[in-house]
C-alpha cells in the first residue's frame, strides 16, 4: 500500500448547510442555514448553548452525518472523500480505544490505517504529552476516563492531520492536566498549521487557544458571534471573554471560566 504524506491544512467551506433531524414523525431542526469558511491552518473554537447544534456541525464536516440542504467542501474535496483518506482526525466527547490494545499499540494503530510509516519516537512522544509516560503499555479498561481521553487526543494527532476536529477533548480531564494540555496541544496541532475545529464549553478554553470564536444561536444553530480569538494575546482575553458571554446570553449554561 502506499504510504500517505501528511495531509496539508484544508479550507473548509459551508453553503446553505442545514440539518434535520427526524424522530418518529418530528423534526428536529439542528443546524442552519449556515455560511461559513473556516480559514486553512487556523483554529476556531465553537460555543453555544447545550443542544445548539455544536456536534452535528462537526460530524456534518467529517462526513459523519448528510447535511439535509447545502454542501460542504473540504478544500476541493467531499467530506467523505477527505475522511476516506484520513485527511482528518475527530476526538469525540467519549474516546473510543480498542480495548484489546495498549496505549502505545492503540495511537500506532492510527499510524497503520493511515498507511503512515511506523514511528514509534513520536508515538512515544505524543503519549508523554498527554502524561500517560508510564501507562504506554496499559489497555483502556485500567484507566481512568480522562487517561483514556488523552490516549485518543495522542491518536488523533499522531497522524498529523489537515483537519483536526474536537468536540470537547478535555471534557473529563481532570484540571491540572487541561491546564498543561491547553499550554502544549496547541503549539502541537499546530506545527503544521492544522485547520481545527474545537467545540468546547469553557469561554476561556475559547478564547486561549482559538484565532477565532463563533457563537452559536439556541437549536437550529445559526452565528450570533464571531470574534477574533487571543491565542496570541493575552492581553486581549479579558475583553474577549466579557465579549462572548455577551453573546451567549446569560442562560447559555456555558462555563464562563476553564
Ligand atoms: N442522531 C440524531 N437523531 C435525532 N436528533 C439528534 C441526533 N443528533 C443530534 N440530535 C439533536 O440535534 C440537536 C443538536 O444536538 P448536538 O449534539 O449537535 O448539540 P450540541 O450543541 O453539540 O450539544 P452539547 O453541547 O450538549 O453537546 C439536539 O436537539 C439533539 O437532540
Amino acid at each position: 500500500m502506499a504510504e500517505r504524506e501528511a495531509s496539508m491544512p484544508p479550507k473548509v467551506v459551508c453553503k446553505g448547510l442545514e440539518k434535520t433531524f427526524h424522530l418518529g414523525g418530528r423534526a428536529v431542526d439542528a443546524v442552519g442555514p449556515l455560511d461559513l469558511t473556516f480559514e486553512a491552518g487556523r483554529t476556531t473554537a465553537l460555543v453555544g448553548p447545550s443542544g445548539c447544534g455544536k456536534s452535528t456541525l462537526l460530524r456534518l464536516v467529517a462526513g459523519l452525518e448528510k447535511p439535509s440542504g447545502g454542501v460542504i467542501s473540504i478544500g476541493d474535496e467531499t467530506p467523505e472523500a477527505v475522511t476516506k483518506a484520513a485527511g482528518l482526525a475527530f476526538a469525540f466527547q467519549d474516546a473510543a480505544l480498542l480495548p484489546w490494545l495498549t496505549v502505545r499499540q492503540n495511537v500506532a494503530l492510527a499510524l497503520k490505517l493511515a498507511r503512515r510509516p511506523a514511528d514509534r519516537e513520536r508515538v512515544d512522544h505524543l503519549i508523554a504529552l498527554v502524561g500517560l509516560r508510564h501507562f504506554a503499555e496499559t489497555r483502556p479498561a485500567e484507566l481512568s476516563g480522562g487517561m483514556r481521553q488523552r490516549a485518543a487526543i495522542a491518536r488523533c494527532l499522531v497522524t498529523q492531520p489537515g483537519l483536526l476536529l474536537l468536540d470537547e477533548p478535555f471534557g473529563a480531564v481532570d484540571e491540572l492536566t487541561r491546564t498543561r494540555l491547553n499550554a502544549e496541544l496547541p503549539t502541537l496541532w499546530q506545527e503544521r498549521g492544522t485547520t481545527t475545529l474545537l467545540v468546547t464549553h469553557s469561554i476561556a478554553e475559547a478564547a486561549t487557544l482559538s484565532d477565532r470564536v463563533l457563537v452559536f444561536s439556541p437549536r437550529p444553530a445559526r452565528i450570533t458571534g464571531d470574534f477574533d480569538g487571543a491565542r496570541h494575546n493575552p492581553a486581549a482575553r479579558p475583553a474577549l471573554i466579557e465579549a462572548i458571554a455577551s453573546a451567549l446570553g446569560a442562560k447559555s449554561g456555558v462555563e464562563p471560566v476553564s
